[in-house]
């Protein structure tokens, strides 16, 4: 198969979908890889490292788009790579697709197959190529709300552990999955208080049970939130209904009972965003303020650790770019429960549901298309 890697063009994005490990692997297995050039320098892996892992290395990114069968990529498509994409070509990469109905109808226009990353399940009930960029996010959404916090960013000035004799910062996490998890824990690594709210009570008693009591856990309430607004220095939104726009849990009228100067982390932004003053920033100008709350909503945050991020990420997608490029788009997911969800988009149908109900579209089941 003739597999393509363009190189992201998303602000301040420098992961890259193919390492030259995994490139080898696909040279290996009889593919043939073209990479675009510079597409992996971001992330340390030059040009001269695809070639001696046997890719091509194309300077011309229409080339690089318009001979691949399969396009691997880590960023939802920006508007001039979906006018791109084409019928019978098969994208692989994060979609997010109910935040973003422009995106969604051109990838339906395209008539390509386009399978998201973030919507593939695992046996455990868990999101297996979001995980790893979960992980990075939540560690990361820590670093930028203490940041924040400090004068010159617009925050209150509060520093997280406080020092003896001045008490740590209040960190709320609203969502305890992989994102909120690894948010409390470096929170909690930096001396915090912490307090993590979720719907999910087994995953409460998880966390309970592996912090062993050094973070609240509060069932998610519209009461608990309040709360949570009222008391926190910072809070971070790590929500998800998989697939799905994410919930408003903060309003901006509940802004005015946070001290000045609190900070909201929302990484769920990717989702839409769980606070509705929250709007998708770049880390080129990651904040702003509303109300006297500083919004950190970076969509895509573990770009800015673009060597551990394509390393974490690579890791995971790998089995599946195998699968896609060994067996064809149609029978990987055929064989694979689990892979079956990640199909978002085909020829021109909507095959996630919850993105159909996001902009009113007919969902066709996926697994009516590869029987
Ligand atoms: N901005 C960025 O750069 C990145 C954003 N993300 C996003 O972060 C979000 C969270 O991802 P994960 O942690 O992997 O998801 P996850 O599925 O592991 O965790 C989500 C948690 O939210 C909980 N939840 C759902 N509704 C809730 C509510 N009303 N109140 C409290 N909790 C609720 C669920 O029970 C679950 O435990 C996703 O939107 C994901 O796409 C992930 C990586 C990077
Ligand atoms: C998950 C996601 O959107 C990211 O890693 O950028
Ligand atoms: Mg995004």
């Amino acid at each position: 198969m003739q597999i393509a890697v363009p190189k992201e063009i998303k602000n301040h994005e420098y992961r890259v979908a193919l390492t030259p490990t995994g490139a080898r692997e696909l040279v290996a297995r009889g593919h043939r890889v073209t990479v675009q050039a510079g597409a992996g320098e971001g992330a340390g892996f030059p040009d001269a490292a695809y070639e001696a892992a046997g890719a091509a290395l194309e300077a011309d990114v229409a080339k690089v788009w318009d001979a691949a069968e399969l396009i691997l990529k880590v960023k939802e498509p920006q508007s001039e790579e979906v006018a791109r994409l084409k019928a019978g070509q098969t994208l692989f990469t994060y979609l997010h697709l109910a935040a973003e109905e422009r995106l969604t109808r051109g990838l339906m226009a395209s008539g390509a197959t386009c399978i998201a990353y973030e919507t593939i399940t695992d046996r455990q009930g868990g999101l297996p190529l979001l995980a790893p960029m979960s992980t990075v996010a939540g560690r990361m959404a820590i670093q930028a709300g203490a940041h924040s916090l400090e004068k010159a960013q617009g925050g209150s000035g509060v520093l997280l552990p406080g020092v003896p004799g001045v008490a740590p910062a209040k960190v709320a996490v609203i969502g305890g999955g992989v994102v909120g998890e690894n948010a409390a824990r470096m929170a909690l690594g930096l001396g915090a208080e912490v307090t993590v709210l979720d719907k999910s009570i087994p995953r409460l008693e998880t966390l309970d049970d592996r912090y062993q009591g050094r973070m609240k856990t509060v069932f998610s309430t519209a009461d608990a939130i309040d709360e949570a607004v009222r008391e926190s220095d910072l809070i971070v939104g790590a929500v998800l209904i998989p697939g799905a726009a994410a919930p408003k849990l903060i309003t901006r009228a509940m802004l005015a009972d946070m001290k000045p100067g609190s900070v909201l982390v929302d990484v769920a932004i990717d989702q839409g965003g769980c606070f509705e003053t929250s709007r998708a920033t770049t880390h080129a100008e990651p904040t702003y303020i509303v109300d006297g709350v500083v919004h950190y909503c970076v969509a895509n945050m573990p770009g800015a650790v673009a060597r551990t991020s394509t390393q974490a990420l690579t890791n995971a997608t790998m089995p599946y770019v195998i699968a896609l490029a060994d067996k064809g788009w149609k029978q990987a997911l055929a064989d694979d429960a689990h892979f079956l969800p990640g199909l978002n988009v085909h020829d021109g149908q909507v095959t996630y549901r919850a993105v159909a109900e996001a902009f009113d579209l007919e969902s066709v089941d996926p697994a009516r298309l590869v029987s």
